[in-house]
């Protein structure tokens, strides 16, 4: 199958669960993403406000927030076409709609935190395979704010997918631009490679 059928494919699977499904979805992953938090301290970590079917992380980030972790918030870069900038994220922190519709602080560069300073990244997905591969909405964002930071080796930020269980595809065809992740968190698995 090509990228893009799986994409639309695994879209399509995600977006078929039912509320209830999300819920218990939200809610069990987080002993998961606990597991994979623990050992931080006043950490920064990006997350997302999710979409189109994902994982609602609305109470994750929560729950991360109450562990005195700062959250950060990806925003779509005003000139770099195609890159993420990602900015701190507090209860009261304006926010508009992106292009797509999706949710992000109004820009505000003393808020903005360089990649490298990040602890964690947990990315958004549309599918994930046996291997790490990730793929994403199509736009290329995360790979391409994280491209400059690849390579064998590389220990921070940790990149941590969250998915649903239905999102895990045997194999992706895989482009020399994607960055694989280490790890995946699901509601039903933590995978490590
Ligand atoms: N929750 C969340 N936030 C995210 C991402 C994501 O995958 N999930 N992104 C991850 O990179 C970036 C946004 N990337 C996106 C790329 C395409 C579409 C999308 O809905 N595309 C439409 C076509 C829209 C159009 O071009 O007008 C579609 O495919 O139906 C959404 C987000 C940054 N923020
Ligand atoms: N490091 C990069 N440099 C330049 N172009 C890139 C890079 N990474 C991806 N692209 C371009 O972005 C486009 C979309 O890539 P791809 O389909 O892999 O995105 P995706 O992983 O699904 O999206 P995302 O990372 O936003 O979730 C491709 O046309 C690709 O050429």
């Amino acid at each position: 199958m090509k990228r893009s059928e799986i994409r639309d494919l695994v879209r399509k699977k995600r977006n078929a669960l039912t509320q209830k499904e999300q819920k218990l979805a939200a809610e069990t992953i987080k002993l998961n993403l606990s597991q994979v938090v623990n050992g931080y301290k006043n950490a920064k970590i990006a997350l997302y406000l999710s979409n189109d079917g994902e994982l609602n992380t609305a109470k994750l980030i929560e729950l991360i927030q109450k562990d005195n972790h700062e959250i950060y918030l990806p925003v779509l870069h005003p000139f770099k076409s195609g890159n993420l900038l990602f900015q701190k994220y507090e209860k009261n922190s304006p926010m508009k709609a992106n292009r797509y519709g999706i949710f992000e602080p109004e820009l505000n560069c003393s808020h903005v935190c360089p990649v490298s300073e990040l602890d964690i990244i947990f990315t958004p997905l549309v599918a994930f395979d046996d291997s790490g591969n990730r793929l994403g909405m199509g736009g290329g964002f995360y790979d391409r704010t994280l491209a400059k930071f690849y390579r064998e080796n590389w220990q921070k930020p940790q990149l941590i997918g969250i998915a649903h269980n239905c999102q895990k595809v045997d194999k992706l065809p895989i482009e020399s631009w994607d960055v694989p992740l280490k790890t995946i968190i699901t509601p039903e698995k933590l995978y490590r490679w």
